[in-house]
């Protein structure tokens, strides 16, 4: 049995047009977060200004949030908010919808308008955090806001978790949070979060977008590579110095990859339920992955991007050595940044790597590292895929197909497997190729309509989180 409803878009009680002065307000709303750069270099050095102006500003912009009785507001980990709506039910199991408010750096060189100036030009706000993540943190109270200035009374509670620090491992914003939640024994029906897009041009022949909720992310390891060698005289080298051995390290690293795991995890899921959207052969040959396997499996390796999907991939990210022009280095250090396939383990990759490294010069400190995360489940009765599925439908009517993937980058939302089995990561936004480039990269900007796309899509998402949700009955029980 599936949900009821699903299949077919409900109309949300509360309309979601928004006035022309709303409207305005909104995009203003989201250029002031943008022109306060909170900025995270490290866990240990993020902009506390920023961080703390960003605080006060959102209770600026999004008045009612702050001020109804029925939502509690707390500050964890000093920058990090936390909402509690209560609704009216309290037999329906609550959700949570997530977003970080820090940023990566952005420096000025490259950009078209400077990163935090949260400039409007040709139907675009510009800047840093307008993709990654600042639009969805803002989408979220600006819906909230929208809603309760309609006087809308949520029927099923939830949460809204606003990291401070994602994206240098959320462990003074999401990991407090979530231990906050378990001390409150409190279950989540599902969490949404940042992830997957409406991906768009990223398939050769695949003409029409499709969404792509991310059902798991993969695994990581952020690994440091040490060589210690005596220093000299670089008048006298000797025949190998720490930079020549790590750098052929790494370099046999680089060029040796993981092997590919096409064929276990959520790919197959992701390519069978997609399959449809292709013209002939590829239909069937995406169709037919036991027998075409093989060949989809080496195209998907051609390019970068798909490539992650069927391998643990291997960044070299940060290399340092030598202290002097003439002084042979005593040590050399070189940081790799590993994903990990959904079908292979932290300890599964450090082998691979040992071994192709295979130099017991070569030290290894693992950094940090996790597992990849659960399957999340993406059949009809599950209630938070189901909801973002309808929510697609009647937001993006153009996208025919919603399918499940993985997330090749990691989220806050891992640091919440206590709370829930149902995590999905995915943003109501267009994203491509050059989209893609933007998020960490420079020129990141959203578009003005697809923004306010984005707040609708979360004003009616809450709204079809409060609708009956008993299972749809047979044909023979009508
Ligand atoms: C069959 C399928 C075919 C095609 C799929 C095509 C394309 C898939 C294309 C794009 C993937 C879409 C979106 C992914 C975009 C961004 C990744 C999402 C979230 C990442 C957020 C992030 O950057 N997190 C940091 C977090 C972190 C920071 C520090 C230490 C650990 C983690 C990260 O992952 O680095
Ligand atoms: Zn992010
Ligand atoms: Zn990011």
């Amino acid at each position: 049995k599936g949900l009821k409803g699903q299949g077919h878009p409900r109309a949300p009680q509360i309309s979601s047009q928004f006035s022309p002065g709303e409207r305005f307000a909104m995009k203003e709303a989201l250029k002031g977060a943008i022109r306060i750069p909170t900025v995270s270099f490290s866990p240990e050095n993020v902009n506390a200004t920023a961080l703390a102006e960003f605080g006060e500003y959102i209770r600026t912009v999004f008045p009612t949030v702050f001020k109804t009785s029925f939502i509690r507001h707390e500050v964890i980990g000093e920058y990090s908010h936390l909402l509690t709506v209560r609704g009216s039910d309290p037999s329906l199991q609550p959700y949570m919808l997530m977003a970080h408010s820090d940023v990566v750096p952005a420096p000025d060189e490259g950009w078209e308008v400077p990163p935090f100036s949260g400039l409007e030009g040709d139907g675009f706000i510009h800047g840093r955090g307008t993709l990654d993540n600042k639009n969805s943190l803002m989408a979220i109270l600006q819906a909230l806001e929208l809603l309760l200035n309609r006087n809308y009374i949520p029927r099923r509670s939830f949460f809204i978790a606003l990291g401070h620090d994602e994206e240098v491992s959320g462990q003074n914003g999401a990991q407090k949070i979530s231990a906050l939640l378990q001390a409150r024994d409190i279950k989540l029906a599902f969490i949404v979060d940042e992830g997957n897009f409406i991906l768009d041009g990223f398939i050769p022949h695949l003409k029409k977008p499709f969404a792509m909720i991310a059902v798991s992310e993969k695994g990581s390891i952020n690994l440091r590579l040490e060589v210690n060698m005596t220093p000299g005289h670089s008048s006298a080298p000797p025949k190998e110095t720490s930079i020549g051995i790590l750098a052929a390290a790494v370099s046999r690293l680089e060029q040796t990859p993981m092997p590919n795991m096409f064929g276990s995890g959520p790919l197959k899921m992701t390519l069978q339920e997609l399959a449809h959207e292709f013209s002939f052969p590829a239909n069937i040959i995406l169709s037919n992955l036991w027998l075409f396997g093989p060949l989809v499996s080496r195209l998907m390796e051609r390019n970068y991007i798909t490539n992650a999907l069927v391998r643990t991939t291997t960044a070299l990210t940060m290399f340092n050595a030598g202290v002097k022009v003439n002084v042979i280095p005593p040590v050399a250090q070189a940081i790799i940044n590993i994903r990990i396939h959904p079908a292979q383990t932290v300890q599964e990759v450090l082998d691979l790597v040992k071994n192709i490294v295979a130099d017991n010069r070569v030290q290894f400190h693992v950094l940090t590292a996790f597992d990849p995360l659960p399957v999340s489940p993406s059949d009809h009765q599950a209630l938070g895929y189901q909801l973002l599925r309808q929510t697609i439908q009647s937001i993006f009517p153009e996208v025919s197909t919603v399918v499940p993937g993985i997330c090749i980058g990691n989220t806050d939302s891992r640091h919440y497997t206590n709370l829930t089995t149902s995590i999905y990561r995915f943003n109501p936004l267009y994203l491509h190729p050059q989209s893609f480039r933007s998020i960490h990269g420079i020129n990141e900007k959203i578009s003005v309509p697809a923004y306010e796309t984005q707040v609708k899509f979360i004003f009616e998402f809450i709204q079809n989180a409060d609708a009956d949700q008993e299972p749809a009955p047979h044909q023979h029980e009508l």
